[in-house]
């Protein structure tokens, strides 16, 4: 191994981000009063060309005024080939309270994108005496984006998360489907007359997942459409969690309780964390790297891989 130890992400939940558009305020307490660990206030596509100066007055207003408990709060500014992006994070900066947590950049194509708004964000910061540096979450969901995901993990301090963005992404690369995010139909290999259904997202999320876990950045499923089917939504968040995604958007309420019932491990998968982790203490008492534990081999490599579950329960107990 390296001899640079992997960083650990920003210890916060994200097992869920829960979005809404701007420009429907009244969603903004229902949003604050849900499961969601993260709220995403939109700027970006679910908000008209001419909507965009109320969405962003009333974002401001909102971040002040309703109370987001302890949720990590996020907006999601325009993109950097707009002509939106740089008045939504000076209009943030300079009149949204400190209560704004975090950024999130969509369509990021390299390093540089993420420079470009760190270097706006760093001016504003300073000029306005801004106590509470703003986090940067980042969203996957070009061909350039998941060509230049390791510089983009890597681009700047603030970088806490990267999401899978994989409406936008099936555009830029020209995958013929309209759905977001799940199953594809006509995506399967045949065999003696059966279907078998492969996932289209897992090579993007599997890069997005090693690009973040080399520089300690967050990595998170994006949406799924078609809010109706509970199972494929359960479905494609346990591929995620498998993968080693720590949470999913949610683009409906009806999603968070799915989102954060599959991101926090079960009693069952805590309990025998706890397990090897105590049996690995009893080896290392006796001398030994390896042992047995229920009939099967636990090794050191296992207190690492327990260490990730027990981690995330802690966090979860910590919150509540
Ligand atoms: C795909 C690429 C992306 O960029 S996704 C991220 C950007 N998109 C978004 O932010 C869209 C977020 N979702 C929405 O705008 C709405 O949920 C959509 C999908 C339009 C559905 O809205 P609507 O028809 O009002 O839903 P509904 O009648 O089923 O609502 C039931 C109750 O839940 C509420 N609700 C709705 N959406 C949210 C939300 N995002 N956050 C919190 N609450 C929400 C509704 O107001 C409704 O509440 P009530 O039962 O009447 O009190
Ligand atoms: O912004 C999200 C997406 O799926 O596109
Ligand atoms: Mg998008």
């Amino acid at each position: 191994m390296s001899f640079r130890t992997q960083p650990l992400p920003a210890a916060r939940l994200n097992r869920c981000q829960l979005f809404g558009p701007g420009s429907r305020s009244e969603l903004f307490e229902k949003m604050a009063k849900s499961a969601a660990d993260v709220i995403n206030l939109d700027l970006e596509d679910s908000v008209a060309p001419d909507d965009k100066d109320n969405a962003r007055r009333q974002i401001i207003q909102a971040i002040g005024d309703v109370d987001w408990g302890n949720k990590t709060l996020s907006v999601r500014i325009n993109g950097l080939d707009t002509p939106f992006w740089y008045r939504d994070v000076v209009d943030l900066l300079e009149n949204a309270s400190d209560r704004l947590d975090q950024i999130m950049i969509p369509k990021a194509g390299n390093a540089s994108d993420i420079y470009a708004v760190d270097a706006l964000v760093t001016a504003v910061e300073k000029a306005k005496g801004r106590k509470k540096p703003i986090a940067f979450e980042a969203i996957i969901e070009t061909a350039a984006g998941i060509c230049h995901v390791e510089e983009i993990a890597a681009a700047s301090p603030r970088m806490q998360a990267i999401s899978l963005g994989a409406a936008d992404f099936a555009a830029s690369m020209g995958m013929a489907t309209t759905g977001i995010g799940g199953t594809q139909e006509n995506y399967y290999m045949h065999h003696q007359g059966q279907q078998y259904w492969s996932d289209p997202w897992h090579w993007a999320q599997a890069k997005i997942v090693a690009a973040c876990r080399t520089h300690g950045v967050l990595p998170v499923d994006g949406p799924f459409g078609d809010f109706s089917d509970k199972d494929g939504f359960r479905a494609q968040a346990l591929r995620s969690a498998t993968l080693g995604m720590v949470g999913k958007w949610a683009i409906h309420p009806s999603q968070v309780a799915l989102s954060n019932e599959v991101f926090s491990p079960s009693e069952k998968a805590v309990t025998e964390a706890r397990e090897i982790l105590a049996a690995m203490d009893a080896a290392k008492k006796a001398g030994a790297g390896a042992t047995v534990y229920k009939g099967r081999l636990v090794d050191i490599a296992s207190i690492k891989q327990a260490e990730v579950i027990v981690r995330q329960a802690e966090l979860i107990a910590g919150n509540q």
